[in-house]
């Protein structure tokens, strides 16, 4: 999709020239004018002003911060000494953090006071606290980026490592999700640390009010850099959305919402001009996990490079996937499915489509999600999937919040979608992928065919209180049955004490005839003898002649 940058004047018109080789690298990276973020908080920084900077997503935020601290760092008139740090970015999450630290890379590691300019990068995670105070004695960083936690622990905890003392720009980057995130307690400690004699930056594409209490605490004077939107819908609002970005939803069953899903990349595969690279959202890791799995075996998504992230994963796997998903070529078909985790801040190129597959409680999310689209000018979609009935009043909170969502998904529009048939599964066909996982199930499921069925616990034999009618019958049986065993042994030995008292022999031997019959009756039931033994053993002759 073709990009149409939102332009705003050439580098050349900033109050304050900026050197030689900035100018040189935004030429390599064919950014010949400025973005409108860009024209209007770069000079303020560079005047030492505090700034407060609100401008949509992709609209450029990143080099209003980056080119200021370059400019600033190397117009000091005493250079950095060991252990000094001159600038500090915080970010809420390590891609942010990373994908930070490439754009600076860009401008710094072929510049030729390069010493003045040393990125460190602290995010925890690959990394011991050990192994970053190493790092930081070693390379001597003047640029530290990183995420609160651990910033926090290189200035508090390792005593004498990092000198704040001539530290000029502090910037804290989606400055409302640090604070939704609960790093306040880190960032105070942070703050703490630093000179008050510095420039402070907060930026994001979503402010909230609760950013006045770190306005409070860090920022002297801010000045507030926000740059609209015209919503060209309606003439003289405002949207927080890129004009670029086409959003829609669509209205469907709960059930659907993964046919729709399917459908919807299945569509744009099939169109030469479709879209090819789509960000997907779930709720959690464990989803993210699920239907992982469940795109990656359907068979009509083969051409797609599918992908997953979440915060879950260990940040190696985390780290991998981000940068392979980020190097694909615009023409691979790909598709990262993920949590709020690559939400923000992330700059993936030539992402085309953004699908939600349920609304972000949070309206500030769903604006960073849709905004992975649309980046810098260029052209896409994001499309929200809503449940009927209870998520559609989602598209009237939203034009509230000044997101403004347009037509209805047109895939949707025309789509005779039918609710799923019941099956009847065998759960016991469907074999884990991971082999061991596999055996072992096999091996459990053989186990309990060769067990006797009966009920695992005692207590299931007792019938419930609550059981259906038919158990009852069945309990009231046995119970009839019992009684009449004990009557019938009762009597049995009634009359066996009964016959022993008596003097007439032939009585006696009549039960234990009788008694005999019972014990041979009994080995019959249980198949030990047969019924022509049993009648041989009981001398009945006239049987045995029938049976021969
Ligand atoms: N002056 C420019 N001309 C052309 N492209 C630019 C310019 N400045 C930045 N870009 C490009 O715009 C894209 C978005 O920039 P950036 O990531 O800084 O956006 P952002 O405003 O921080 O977005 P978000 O709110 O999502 O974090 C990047 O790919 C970047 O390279």
């Amino acid at each position: 999709m073709s990009a149409v940058p939102n332009q705003a004047g050439s580098w050349s018109t900033l109050p304050n020239p900026l050197s030689d080789e900035i100018l040189e690298q935004l030429t390599l990276m064919g950014f010949d004018t400025m973005t409108p973020v860009q024209a209007g908080a770069i000079p303020l920084f560079m005047k030492n002003k505090d700034v407060v900077v609100e401008a949509v997503t992709g609209s450029g935020k990143t080099l209003a911060f980056v080119i200021p601290i370059i400019e600033k760092l190397l117009r000091r008139e005493d250079p950095l000494k060991n252990h000094e740090i001159g600038a500090m970015i915080i970010t809420p999450t390590r891609e942010l953090a990373q994908q930070i630290n490439t754009v600076f890379n860009l401008f710094v590691q072929d510049h030729p006071r390069s010493d003045q300019l040393k990125l460190g990068l602290y995010i925890g995670g690959t990394t011991t606290l050990q192994q970053d105070i190493l790092h930081f004695n070693k390379t001597q960083p003047r640029i530290m980026i990183g995420t609160p936690g651990r910033l926090e622990e290189m200035l508090m905890k390792s005593n004498k490592l990092v000198n704040t003392k001539e530290l000029e720009v502090l910037v804290m980057d989606e400055a409302d999700r640090l604070l939704d995130m609960g790093f306040s307690q880190q960032l105070n400690h942070i703050i703490a640390q630093l000179p008050k004699q510095r420039r402070t930056g907060l930026f994001s594409a979503t402010m909230t009010d609760a950013i006045s209490s770190l306005v409070k605490a860090g920022l002297r004077n801010p000045v507030r850099v926000v740059v609209k939107v015209e919503d060209l819908s309606s003439k003289g609002n405002t949207q927080r959305t890129p004009a670029s970005l086409e959003i829609s939803y669509g209205i469907c069953d709960a059930d659907q919402k993964w046919t729709q899903v399917i459908r919807l990349l299945e569509t744009e595969l099939d169109q030469p001009e479709g879209a090819r690279k789509f960000i997907i959202y779930v709720a959690t890791c464990a989803c993210v996990d699920y239907f992982f799995k469940l795109l990656k075996r359907s068979p009509s998504l083969a051409a797609y490079d599918i992908h997953s992230l979440h915060g879950q994963m260990d940040t190696k796997r985390r780290s991998a996937t981000y940068t392979h998903f980020t190097q694909l070529p615009p023409a691979v078909p790909a598709i990262l499915l993920c949590t709020d985790v690559a939400s923000r801040g992330l700059d993936i190129p030539d992402v085309d489509y953004v699908i939600q597959v349920d609304p972000p409680q949070d309206p500030k999310a769903f604006t960073h999600r849709c905004g992975r689209a649309a980046r810098a000018g260029r052209k896409g979609k994001a499309t929200v999937l809503l449940c009927r009935g209870r998520e559609e009043a989602y598209v009237e909170f939203l034009k509230l919040r000044k997101i403004p969502l347009l037509p209805k998904m047109p895939e949707l529009k025309n789509s005779n979608v039918v609710t799923f048939d019941t099956v009847e599964m065998n759960w016991d066909t469907y074999a884990y992928g991971d082999k061991n996982k596999e055996l072992k199930r096999q091996r459990e499921l053989k186990e309990f065919a060769a067990k006797p069925k009966k009920p695992a616990f005692e207590k299931d034999l007792k019938p419930k209180k609550s059981s259906a009618w038919s158990n009852k019958t069945e309990a009231k049986e046995r119970k009839l049955d019992r009684r009449l065993k004990k009557d019938r042994k009762k009597d049995y030995l009634k009359r066996k004490q009964d016959n022993d008292d008596d003097d007439d022999d032939n009585d006696g031997d009549d039960w234990d005839e009788l008694a005999k019959e019972e014990r041979l009756a009994k080995k019959m039931r249980k198949g030990k003898i047969s019924r022509q033994d049993f009648d041989t053993m009981m001398g009945d002759d006239d049987a045995l002649d029938l049976v021969e």
